[in-house]
């Protein structure tokens, strides 16, 4: 069946709602690259492996830069250099050749950590399938430690934001509990809080939904979709988190603008969605009842 076609079917069955279309008219770049590539090597090996081959999304092209406020998945077969991708644009692994722009900071091979580290404390928030919470810490004081790195504020305003954020995310009566007193879907939800913490410009997915059930990751995914239009605190449009999420969900599609596909470490699609679409979780959770995937 033709692509296409499959998302048509895909949207009747799961009974997707539509929601407003968003005008990304006038909207900066937030991230941008030009021929990025990465090749590891073997640790006491001479082979290598080319994660990914010179690719670009870059300004007047088919593979244009990701806007601000902008959700954009990242699929494609295993070992096709999708976590990689994922991994150079927030910075925690650096490129072998090309260079990328955040928020118009520029990064190549040669930047220095320090500056790095302080470009993602600013600007990216991460979020990652296998939640990373620090097991000895509540709920509270995990949502805390990223406002206690970049120093902003002092403890009662720290606080205060935490719990605001932990609220957010539906968790206000699980401020105490520590990870392991929380279910998969509260530990993400958690791990969502934190990661926007300092109200990124940029939110980074792995695999968010990955260890979740289908009830957990139709909230989750309502929840990122939300925060991706009206941003960490809910206030509006123009505090619009740009998301950029891989995963393996061909049903979570919809609730991008965009997908870009990645095999053997190249771009070898994109889709547009006119409008982002959200799945109903009752009627998510009969469709993977009844149908064989
Ligand atoms: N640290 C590393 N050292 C050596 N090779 C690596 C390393 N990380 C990834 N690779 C290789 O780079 C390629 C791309 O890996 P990557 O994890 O980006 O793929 P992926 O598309 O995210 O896969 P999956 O869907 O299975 O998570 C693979 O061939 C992988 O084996």
């Amino acid at each position: 069946m033709e692509e296409h076609q499959e998302q048509v079917v895909r949207r009747k069955k799961l009974n997707l709602y539509r929601l407003q279309p968003k005008n990304f008219e006038g909207r900066e770049d937030v991230i941008m690259f030009t021929d990025l590539s990465k090749v590891y090597s073997l640790e006491g090996r001479e082979e290598k492996v080319v994660a990914l081959r010179s690719v670009s999304l870059a300004p007047q092209t088919e593979f244009y830069p990701i806007k601000r406020g902008e959700f954009v998945m990242i699929r494609g077969p295993s070992g096709g250099g999708k976590t990689t991708l994922l991994n150079l644009i927030g910075t925690i692994d650096s490129p072998s050749d090309g260079e990328l722009y955040i928020m118009n900071q520029r990064i190549d091979g040669d930047s220095k950590d320090e500056f790095l580290s302080s470009l993602r404390l600013k600007h990216i928030g991460f979020v990652f399938q296998t939640f990373n919470l620090l097991a000895t810490m509540s709920a509270l004081e995990n949502v805390e430690l990223p406002m206690i790195l970049l120093g902003k504020h002092n403890e009662k305003e720290r606080k205060k934001r935490a719990i605001a954020l932990l609220k957010r995310v539906g968790l206000g009566d699980r401020l105490d509990h520590l990870p392991s007193e929380l279910s998969g879907g509260e530990q993400q939800r958690v791990a969502i809080a934190r990661a926007l913490a300092n109200e990124p410009d940029i939110l980074l997915l792995d695999e968010p939904t990955g260890d979740l059930d289908s009830r957990a990751t139709v909230q989750v995914m309502d929840l990122i979709l939300n925060i991706n239009r009206v941003g960490p605190r809910g206030d509006g449009e123009d505090h619009a988190t740009t998301c950029v999420m891989v995963t393996h969900n061909p049903e979570l599609e919809c609730y991008a603008d965009r997908i870009l596909y990645v095999q053997d470490g190249v771009f070898v699609k994109q889709a547009i969605n006119e409008v982002q679409t959200a799945i109903k979780e009752d009627e998510y959770t009969k469709y993977l009842h009844n149908e064989e995937h």
